[in-house]
């Protein structure tokens, strides 16, 4: 089963809708890895005992993990950490998260400061690299259930766009210019 993503559309309606552009402009993995988004699929029911996820979190330093349920009964000022979530922005460290249950949608800005959706289910892991513009917004389904992993102490600062300045920032420009390769008439 692979991760759906696609180009979004201009709308202003709900952003729990899934914002489709018509026709439907889908991306794909490696569009995604061009971007620094990495992607897994594992088996949500065995998160507690997985191997595969243990072999992650070593190869990446992933020591620290907590849940988020994201409901109103279990979230202080759920509609406020709602809007900041949905509030374009970037971090200084990866952002890495896994869908136990439930759905919901990544935004991430391409190259071309596109917002690309990304709809994360149960099962699936995403990494964000450090530095890239996103968003998080539920979907009509109203719930997920996320694990947060960190390499170290976890820091979940968001810096709101604009942010050109910030290092996490230039640095992550850096990388994507770099696999863009190097412009002809440089040559
Ligand atoms: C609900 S986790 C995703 C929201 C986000 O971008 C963040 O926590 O920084
Ligand atoms: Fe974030």
């Amino acid at each position: 089963m692979a991760l759906e993503a696609w180009f979004m559309d201009e709308s202003n309606e709900d952003q729990r809708l899934p914002h489709h552009r018509n026709p439907k402009e889908l991306v794909s993995l490696n569009h995604l890895a061009e971007l620094g988004v990495l992607y897994w699929h594992l088996n949500p029911n065995n998160y507690e005992n997985d191997k595969e996820l243990q072999k992650i979190r070593e190869a990446r330093g992933y020591n620290y993990m907590d849940l988020l349920d994201l409901c109103p009964e279990k979230v202080t000022n759920y509609e406020e950490k709602l809007r900041n979530f949905y509030t374009e922005h970037i971090h200084a460290d990866e952002e890495i998260r896994y869908c136990l249950e439930g759905s919901g949608y990544f935004d991430v800005r391409d190259k071309d400061d596109q917002w690309i959706r990304i709809w994360i289910k149960a099962g699936d892991l995403i990494i964000l690299p450090a530095g890239i513009y996103h968003r998080f917004t539920l979907d009509t389904s109203n719930y997920v259930k996320l694990m947060r992993l960190f390499l170290g102490e976890p820091v979940w600062t968001a810096y709101n766009r604009p942010q050109d300045d910030h290092p996490a920032r230039k640095e992550y420009i850096k990388d994507l210019t770099g696999k863009m390769g190097v412009p002809l008439e440089a040559h």
